[in-house]
């Protein structure tokens, strides 16, 4: 009997995103095509963003954009670009009701009423790398909202919990631009060739090796590191392990992803919750992280079984191979 990874299976590298989108569509009985409208409007979005990241030297869009967003952060002018690009492309997709990103304090309305998803999103990930042509990305993750269709959407849709995604993903902008996501049933990346303004299938069923040997992590915050932490780092360090640390979540995640590795961001002095952000950074990957066979963990408990309780909240970060991470939870325990 075809089980719905084989159908997934059936599409040959080299396919577009939209036939995949609709080859897998049809593997959901009650689909309605929103899901795959909405996957669609994302990376239409990736493209624009692609394009602007590109030649953002030639048209002046580098450099602070002279506010700081909720979080107290300097935001790029990259990072605003990316915001409103992702915000418009999903309010005339049509698809969403209401979005949450980083750059901005509170819910986004689109006016969608009648859409039956949210979109929790991370517009551009690795700010510190942005001026400097070092890889950065995009991060996103979608809800079915719970609040009534054609009612005005509220907090609650975007508090259900990590195991409620229905799908999450990111594009990369590196030497190449990648798209990755799931909606459940494995993990696909998309390579964009930007000469036909395609993303092509160009890695199916992406799976993480069950150990690695690289860690990620701000070797500047290592003595703020609880010693448990400081005890798996010297670890890694004393089997000449290879540390690698772009600075940009998504390139580091992407690369441990397909290559074995793991990375940590934990408490430090300044961040007592750790960096990263639960519903737009956190949740998407340890998504795409359990799918491809990893691990994700606040130290704790799996990043998906967070409870959450508010927009912009913080948690520490474990995230990678299955065996580096749980050794790790093992001299935290
Ligand atoms: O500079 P630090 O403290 O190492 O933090 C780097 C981390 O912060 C981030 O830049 C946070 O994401 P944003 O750039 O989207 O704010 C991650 O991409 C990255 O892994
Ligand atoms: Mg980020
Ligand atoms: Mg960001």
């Amino acid at each position: 009997m075809e089980t719905k990874m084989d159908h997934h299976l059936a599409v040959p590298v080299g396919v577009t995103l939209d036939r995949y989108i609709m080859h897998n569509q049809n593997s959901f009985a009650f689909a309605t095509g929103e899901l795959s409208q909405l996957l669609r409007d994302i990376a239409l979005a990736g493209k624009i963003i692609n394009r602007e990241i590109n030649r953002a030297g030639l048209i002046d869009i580098t450099g602070g954009f002279g506010t700081n967003n909720v979080q107290g952060e300097a935001q790029q002018k990259l990072d605003v670009v990316a915001n409103i690009r992702f915000i418009r492309a999903l309010i005339n997709g049509g698809e969403v009701c209401a979005i949450i990103s980083e750059e901005d304090d509170d819910i986004i309305y689109t006016g969608n009423n009648n859409a039956k998803y949210v979109v929790a999103m991370d517009p551009l990930d690795g700010s510190s790398n942005i001026d400097v042509n070092v890889s950065i990305g995009t991060i996103f993750s979608i809800y079915r909202r719970i609040t009534p269709l054609g009612t005005q959407p509220s907090l609650e849709d975007f508090m259900q919990g990590g195991e409620e995604q229905v799908a999450a993903g990111y594009i990369l902008y590196g030497s190449s631009t990648i798209l990755v996501y799931t909606t459940g049933n494995g993990v696909a990346g998309f390579t964009y060739d930007s000469s036909l303004g395609e993303f092509i299938l160009s890695h199916q069923n992406i799976k993480s090796p069950k150990d690695g040997k690289i860690f990620s992590y701000n070797e500047g915050n290592y003595n703020q590191y609880a010693e448990p932490i400081k005890t798996y780092l010297n670890h890694c360090r004393d089997r000449g392990y290879s540390s690698r640390y772009i600075g940009s979540l998504v390139a580091d995640f992407h690369r441990n992803l397909l290559k074995g590795g793991v990375y940590l961001y934990p408490p430090t002095h300044k961040d007592a919750n750790g960096k990263l952000r639960l519903l737009y950074e956190c949740y998407p990957l340890a998504m795409i992280a359990e799918q491809a066979g990893a691990k994700a963990s606040d130290g704790s408990q799996r990043v998906l079984d967070i409870k959450p309780d508010s927009l912009h909240q913080r948690v520490p970060l474990y995230i990678g191979a299955e065996t580096m991470v749980k050794e790790l939870l093992g001299l935290l325990k």
